[in-house]
């Protein structure tokens, strides 16, 4: 039961300088600073009862979401989320239908996860040979590739990372929107060779149409669409399950506005046989959206085939409950709440451009 009444509001500009390392790097999306929005809604309850979100930016973007969540505008063009009290199993109330199987199946091995952080388009062969053997010792058999910025580097860089994993751990692709359509059946035919479970916004996220041409053209290819982390709601989805085209359906914790957008997406994947394999990474995606995921699995799929969650190996550290990884599996998280809250001195360190990080980082470049 949520008690007490909103007594205060604030919303902080925190940015982390990932682009200095090349993490999170893609073809569109060169030099990306994971940052949020971060919004901390206070109430009068005496037990301090407070709620924590997200809006999940590159850098930049948060200057919009800024002035927009101060405005107490809905969000659009990033990815936001805000939870006030229980979420999922924690919420204890809530009345969904727990299989006590599955629960303790998750419970046990937890749920499997896949990386996307050996081969961020602005590693280079070396980071991402040496990412992967030490991924492939931690236990991994799912791994995410960038592509789409050149074909060469592509398959130069796709040979690499499948020499390295061998022919039956899982490869995806991900080409962040870069294509227009009859580029994306052509560049990922020449990439088939490297058997790439899914290619992932192989076009933009709007092109519902184009996303269909391009599943029914790669399917005798036996390489799936994946598509939904710039999806911001049900009716997109619909349309995308309606008009097949997509074969694996990415919710992302932050895009879709609120829990329940993200409960009625996982219900019409379930009808209509898609797998749900969610996005995350950037900062705190991981720690929302295992919520969702496990959930899923639990009350709405009841199934593990062809599904994996995505994990992104930064910035955890700055959490109050970080995502827990085990066997490259995410273990359920046990503390009550979306996992969202920072930790206070992460928060002053970061702020834009105030904080001490972003200071230091100022002062070296006048230097
Ligand atoms: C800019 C970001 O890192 C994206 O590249 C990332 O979210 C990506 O699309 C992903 O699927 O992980
Ligand atoms: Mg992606």
């Amino acid at each position: 039961m949520v008690r007490g009444r909103i007594s205060r509001l604030s919303v902080r500009d925190v940015r982390f300088p990932t682009s200095l390392g090349g993490h999170g790097s893609d073809a569109m999306h060169t030099d990306p600073d994971y940052s949020a929005a971060y919004v901390v809604i206070e109430t009068d309850a005496e037990d301090g009862l407070k709620g924590c979100g997200i809006t999940f930016t590159l850098g930049k973007g948060t200057e919009v979401d800024w002035s927009r969540e101060r405005c107490g505008a809905p969000g659009h063009g990033s990815h936001s989320e805000c939870a006030v009290g229980p979420v999922g199993k924690a919420g204890g109330e809530a009345s969904v239908e727990v299989t006590c199987g599955h629960e303790e199946q998750i419970l046990t091995h937890g749920y499997p996860a896949y990386t996307t952080s050996c081969a961020w388009l602005g590693y280079s062969d070396d980071t991402l040979r040496q990412l992967c053997t030490a991924a492939l010792k931690d236990g991994w058999t799912r791994f995410k590739v960038k592509v789409g910025a050149d074909l060469q580097d592509d398959m130069r860089r796709c040979r690499l990372i499948r020499d390295m994993i061998g022919p039956e751990k899982i490869l995806m692709m991900d080409a962040n929107q870069r294509w227009d359509v009859p580029e994306a059946v052509e560049w990922t035919s020449k990439l088939a060779e490297f058997k790439p479970l899914w290619i992932e916004e192989p076009t933009s996220p709007d092109d519902i149409l184009g996303h269909a041409a391009i599943s029914k053209a790669l399917a005798p290819l036996g390489i799936g669409v994946a598509t939904g982390e710039q999806c911001h709601n049900r009716v997109i989805f619909k349309q995308l399950l309606q008009a097949n085209a997509l074969q694996f359906l990415q919710i992302d914790s932050c895009r879709l506005g609120s829990v329940n957008e993200n409960l009625s997406v996982l219900l019409m994947a379930k009808k209509f046989g898609i797998p749900v394999c969610p996005h995350a990474g950037g900062v705190g995606l991981c720690e929302l959206v295992q919520h969702l995921i496990i959930f899923d699995y639990i009350s709405v799929s009841g199934s593990l085939k062809n599904r994996m969650c995505e994990y992104v190996d930064h910035l955890h550290e700055h959490f109050k409950y970080p995502v827990i990884i085990r066997r490259a599996s995410y273990m359920p998280p046990k503390d009550a709440g979306y996992s969202t809250e920072m930790k206070e001195d992460s928060v002053e360190k970061h702020q834009y451009p105030d904080g001490e990080v972003w200071k230091k980082l100022q002062a070296a470049q006048e230097n």
